[in-house]
């Protein structure tokens, strides 16, 4: 399809799936369950994920009263605004102003500079009829920091932009399809008004004389809305993860190279250490990040009920995972459907594979939601400040309750003597425990060499985002662990649960070797004692490795994949799609005559001479 093809057939489905929604009717939970089959980004997600729990979150009783019904039976269409041209990552950068006129009772929204231009929001481009624009809030001369604000973009009866309003999409994106569904746009205001009543007033307030009244509650609750779609993206990088995995899974055992006996079959690749050893702890990832976002999800219904009761004592905890889970499985993800597509060799690269398109659309994870670095960024000063509070009489709780036992944890050895000992969860959650508060401890040390703390964390980047993921992912696997303990269903399912449990933590102490090395949390001979109990997990999953992924359960319409077709019949299918490319259409191509026949015959030519 051609970009305006693409985009119309995004709209076509995102309306199908609307009516879908309502005529059956679906619950939330469907609903959901519809998007991933629909499987394409556009503006539902952004109305859905984010306008309207914008307004939720930062709206007052009253907005609520008037703009949700509008949104709920989406009579309005809304985005999430707030990325401009010149700042996305640092918010309070944003240059959009909103200044308050008090004679009009009115905020002029007004783009001061080209950077200050709306550069982005998914929806914005074409769609959107509204938008939570995020902008400087000023009164009286005095500038209040970035404020929520709903602001109409088009006409409800022809869909022009507004007078005020220059509004357009940001052009074609990385990959073929891919994000390219999606109508991100660009937005300019010039000295565009709005009542006063569109500031989002939940959490701060001017009043009809302008003054500005603060909120007494933590102005991050403004960013909540992010918090919440960061949760989101934990389980879909699980969804995403485990896509390419069961293609490069069902792939590798139907596909043989080598080995061949007297003339007798080759050996299938699955049958490699080398193809075990890294698609294995993509499988048990696959799992791990399912299981910490059934749990991360738990921890933010938690924080969403504290925070209605006024309680926010757990709300740098739940950035802080949200912030650094978001991170750790977006890049884990990325870096997994790319190793998937080497797994399958060269037809891994076609299209057919489901491999490229997969990877295009989901890499923008990596940057959507708060740029993948700066968010580790957030998980570290996070740790600094847990660091600092140690043996202030504050005991850490929550998933830093194992800094608690820092005196234990900077001492101990590992007490594993043989392979099996790695089995033993106990002895693996103290190893990655002792290596995170380790890298913590140690940058905090670091820090307090500098007199000015903010230099010293600048000088220090790199290793304070080493010890933010090493922390992620003591949490993934600590959540892996819990949910070994509890109840699962099915015969001898536990077993192979715990199987991919051990291949993720020890799979990962292979990788981050050097950290575990220099913190001592282990020596080099557990460290070989690892590996040695790594190759006999692999041993154990690969009879399974299949079922494994067929119990994701997709159908080979969701996969889109000739090489991870359920059946295996993999090659008469590359032929068939082969055959359907437009090249194929007629035996000799479209330019021949043109280009390759005067070049051959000059050729000719040239040989007679
Ligand atoms: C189709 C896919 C195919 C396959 C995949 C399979 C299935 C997929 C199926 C469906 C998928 C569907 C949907 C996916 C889900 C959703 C995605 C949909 C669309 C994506 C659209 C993207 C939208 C966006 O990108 S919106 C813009 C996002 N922008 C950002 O994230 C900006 C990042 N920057 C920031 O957040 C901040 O600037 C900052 C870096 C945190 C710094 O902020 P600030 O300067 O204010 O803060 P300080 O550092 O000074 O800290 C002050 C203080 O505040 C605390 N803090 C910061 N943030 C928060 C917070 N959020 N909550 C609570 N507290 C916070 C911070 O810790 C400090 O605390 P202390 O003072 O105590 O230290
Ligand atoms: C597909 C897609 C959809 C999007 N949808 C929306 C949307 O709907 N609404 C919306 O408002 N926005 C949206 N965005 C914008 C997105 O949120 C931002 O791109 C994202 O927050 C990153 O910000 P940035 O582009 O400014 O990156 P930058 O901050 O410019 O990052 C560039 C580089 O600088 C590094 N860097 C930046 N700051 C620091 C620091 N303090 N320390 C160390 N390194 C640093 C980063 O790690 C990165 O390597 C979308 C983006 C994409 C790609």
């Amino acid at each position: 399809m051609t970009r305006k093809e693409l985009f119309k057939n995004t709209l076509r489905k995102s309306v199908h799936a609307w009516k879908l929604i309502n005529e059956l009717p679906l619950s939330d939970d469907e609903s959901l369950m519809l998007r991933h089959f629909m499987d394409q980004p556009g503006f539902l997600d952004l109305h859905w994920r984010m306008f309207v729990p914008a307004i939720k979150g930062q709206g007052t009783e009253e907005q609520k009263q008037k703009w949700l019904p509008l949104a709920n039976k989406m009579q309005i269409i809304g985005c999430y605004a707030q990325t401009e041209l010149g700042h996305g990552s640092n918010v309070q950068g944003l240059e959009t102003t909103a200044t308050f006129d008090p004679q009009t009772d009115q905020f002029i929204l007004h783009s001061p500079t080209q950077t200050s231009s709306k550069w982005w929001p998914g929806g914005l481009g074409k769609v959107s009829t509204h938008a939570v624009i995020y902008a400087r809030l000023i009164t009286d001369g005095k500038d209040h920091g970035v404020h929520g604000f709903i602001v109409q973009l088009r006409n409800m009866d022809d869909h022009s932009p507004l007078p005020g309003i220059t509004i357009g999409d940001i052009g074609v994106k990385f990959g073929n399809g891919a994000y390219n569904s999606m109508d991100n746009g660009f937005l300019m205001f010039d000295k565009f008004c709005i009542p006063r009543d569109q500031m989002l007033m939940r959490l701060s307030k001017v009043t009809r004389e302008g003054k500005y009244v603060p909120s007494d509650v933590p102005r991050q609750l403004m960013y909540g809305t992010m918090v919440s779609v960061r949760q989101t993206i934990v389980s879909n990088a699980s969804i995403a993860m485990a896509r390419a995995v069961c293609i490069a899974t069902r792939y590798s055992a139907v596909r043989r190279q080598f080995g061949s006996q007297n003339g007798g079959i080759e050996t299938q690749v699955i049958d490699y250490k080398t193809q075990q050893n890294r698609l294995f702890p993509l499988l048990a990832s696959a799992y791990a990040f399912r299981f910490v976002g059934e749990w991360l999800k738990w921890l933010y219904t938690d924080v969403t009920q504290r925070l209605e009761a006024s309680d926010f004592a757990t709300l740098p905890e739940a950035h802080a995972c949200t912030a650094g889970l978001k991170s750790m499985t977006t890049s884990a993800t990325s870096d997994g459907i790319e190793e998937c597509r080497k797994l399958c060799g060269g037809h891994g690269y076609l299209w057919c594979s489901g491999l490229p398109e997969l990877f295009a659309v989901y890499v923008p994870a990596c940057t959507y939601e708060g740029d993948n670095v700066v968010l580790q960024l957030q998980v570290a000063r996070f740790l600094m400040k847990t660091v600092s509070q140690l043996g202030s009489g504050k005991a850490p709780a929550g998933t830093t309750a194992y800094m608690g036992r820092a005196k234990h944890l900077l001492q101990c050895r590992s007490s594993i003597r043989k392979a099996e000992d790695w089995l033993n969860p106990a002895m693996v959650l103290e190893t990655f425990e002792a290596r995170a508060l380790r890298m913590a401890v140690s940058c905090a040390n670091n820090l307090s060499k500098f007199e000015n703390q903010e230099q010293g964390f600048s000088e220090l980047l790199a290793d304070l985002v080493e010890a933010a993921i090493a922390h992620c992912q003591l949490i993934v696997v600590s959540k892996f662990i819990v949910k070994l303990e509890g109840e699962i269903k099915g015969k001898g399912v536990k077993n192979q649960l715990k199987n991919l449990c051990y291949i993720y933590a020890l799979h990962l102490i292979h990788k981050h070797l050097g950290d575990f090395l220099s913190t001592n949390s282990i020596t080099s001979e557990q460290a070989s004692l690892a590996n040695h109990q790594l190759r006999s997990l692999y041993t154990q999953v690969r009879p399974n490795a299949v079922a494994l992924v067929d119990a994701f359960d997709y159908t080979d319409h969701y996969l889109g994949s000739v090489l991870g077709r359920y059946d295996g019949n993999v090659y008469p299918k590359l032929f068939e799609e082969a055959l359907k490319d437009p090249l194929n259409d007629t035996v000799v191509p479209d330019g021949y005559h043109e280009y390759i026949r005067p070049l051959i015959k000059q050729h000719l030519r040239s040989a007679r001479l």
